[in-house]
């Protein structure tokens, strides 16, 4: 055992996420026995001290079996109905299982609002804090029944790492029908193998994640790639495991060496980079150079004209931007700038911005240091 699993011992607010490929069987069916062991390990740690938080996918994938569908849902309309039915199914089977182990649970439907908006993430994060004070286990899903396209986080791997970064978790646990990151698909590479430990997540981890694996699974590895990358800029460790392996959890808690372990930049970040990372929906990107990806990611420096290649969307000043290196979002951060004037002044050195946009008392930085948070 490393000292990096040993450290896991001591993680006190623990966010594990179940995937709707562990919760139903092929059928669309719930597999209770399954929940039922989830559940009781959840508890359990519970009962040992630790502030339990449940990310629990499976609206949709529950609605299945009711409503008599041999599928999965296409459209968007057909699966807010569906998972209007399965939720309720989901929560009265959490709610009487964890009773059963002595626990009180609490239902929260997030969406994307309820982070992007700084008051509506303050809120959010203070309902989750004193349900954990209370002794209460939040069960956490998307309010998939009204979130659509704009108002929607997608997937519940991101979500977890979101909840993870709202409440200062110390740990995420990702349960899923894979035992951990592979350096390929295992069920398209028999010769894959499991990697035991991610330090850094650069590009050759977005290469190496493929799609989901299962009819009920959706976002594969690649969304929880982008959810380590979130929770681990956050300063929150995460790990992703089998969630069929009987006491996985315990495991996990204890320090054994089981699944993929994504450690933590201990970046001591403050409320309003956590609200960057877990909430802000970027309204564009601005493509960096080289240089200033170093200058941003190793010297945590603000973010200058001189650096920027291009830029793409349409934002105000004050919006939330990408900022992509490489192809992969290296940060995120509040600009100074709308995008017509970030566009003029890009790859420009500072003592050129009052003569192109024709006035002085200009911002040096398109986005400050302050406002800036790296993701690598
Ligand atoms: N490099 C990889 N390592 C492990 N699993 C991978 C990889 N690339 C793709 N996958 C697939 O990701 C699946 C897990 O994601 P998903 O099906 O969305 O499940 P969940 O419902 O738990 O989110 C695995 O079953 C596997 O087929
Ligand atoms: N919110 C959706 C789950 C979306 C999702 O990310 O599912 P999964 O990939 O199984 O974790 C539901 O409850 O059906």
């Amino acid at each position: 055992m490393s000292d990096t699993r040993q450290e896991l011992i001591e993680k006190k607010r623990i966010v594990v996420k179940i995937g709707s490929s562990m919760l139903t069987h092929e059928t669309g069916k719930l597999n209770y026995h399954r929940i039922e062991r989830l559940v009781m390990e959840i508890a359990d740690l519970a009962n040992q001290g630790k502030q339990m938080v449940l990310v629990s996918s499976g609206a949709v994938s529950a609605g299945i079996g009711p409503l008599g569908l041999s599928a999965r849902p296409k459209t968007i309309r057909e699966k807010q109905a569906v998972a209007a039915v399965g939720q309720g199914i989901l929560m009265h089977t959490y709610e009487k299982m964890f009773r059963e182990y002595g626990q009180t649970v609490g239902q929260v439907l997030l969406t994307r609002m309820d982070a992007q908006d700084r008051k509506k993430f303050m809120n959010s994060r203070n309902t989750l804090l004193t349900m954990l004070d209370m002794g209460i286990i939040p069960i956490i899903n998307e309010n998939d029944v009204v979130a659509i396209d704009e108002f929607k986080i997608g997937d519940n791997d991101t979500l977890s790492a979101m909840v993870s970064s709202i409440i200062d978790a110390d740990l995420l646990i990702i349960l899923s029908d894979v035992d951990g990151l592979y350096t390929a698909n295992p069920q398209t590479h028999a010769d894959a193998r499991i990697i035991p430990v991610v330090d850094e997540i650069d590009r050759h981890f977005y290469e190496i994640a493929g799609g989901a694996g299962s009819a009920m699974g959706t976002g594969g590895m690649l969304t929880k790639i982008q959810a380590a990358s979130i929770a681990t800029s956050s300063d929150v460790d995460m790990v992703i495991a089998s969630g069929s392996e009987e006491g996985i959890l315990q495991r996990i808690c204890r320090g054994d060496e089981v699944g993929t372990l994504f450690k933590a930049r201990e970046s001591n970040l403050h409320s309003k980079k956590r609200w960057l990372l877990s909430g802000g929906k970027s309204q564009g990107n601005l493509v960096v150079d080289r240089g200033c990806r170093n200058a941003i990611v190793e010297h945590g420096s603000s973010l200058l004209p001189v650096g920027i290649v291009q830029v793409e969307g349409r934002f105000h000043e004050g919006d939330i931007v990408n900022i992509i290196y490489d192809d992969i979002v290296i940060a995120k951060g509040i600009v100074n700038y709308n995008c017509v004037d970030a566009n003029a002044i890009k790859g420009h050195k500072t003592d050129e911005i009052s003569n192109i946009l024709g006035h002085d008392g200009f911002f040096e930085e398109v986005i400050h240091r302050d406002n800036l948070v790296a993701m690598q």
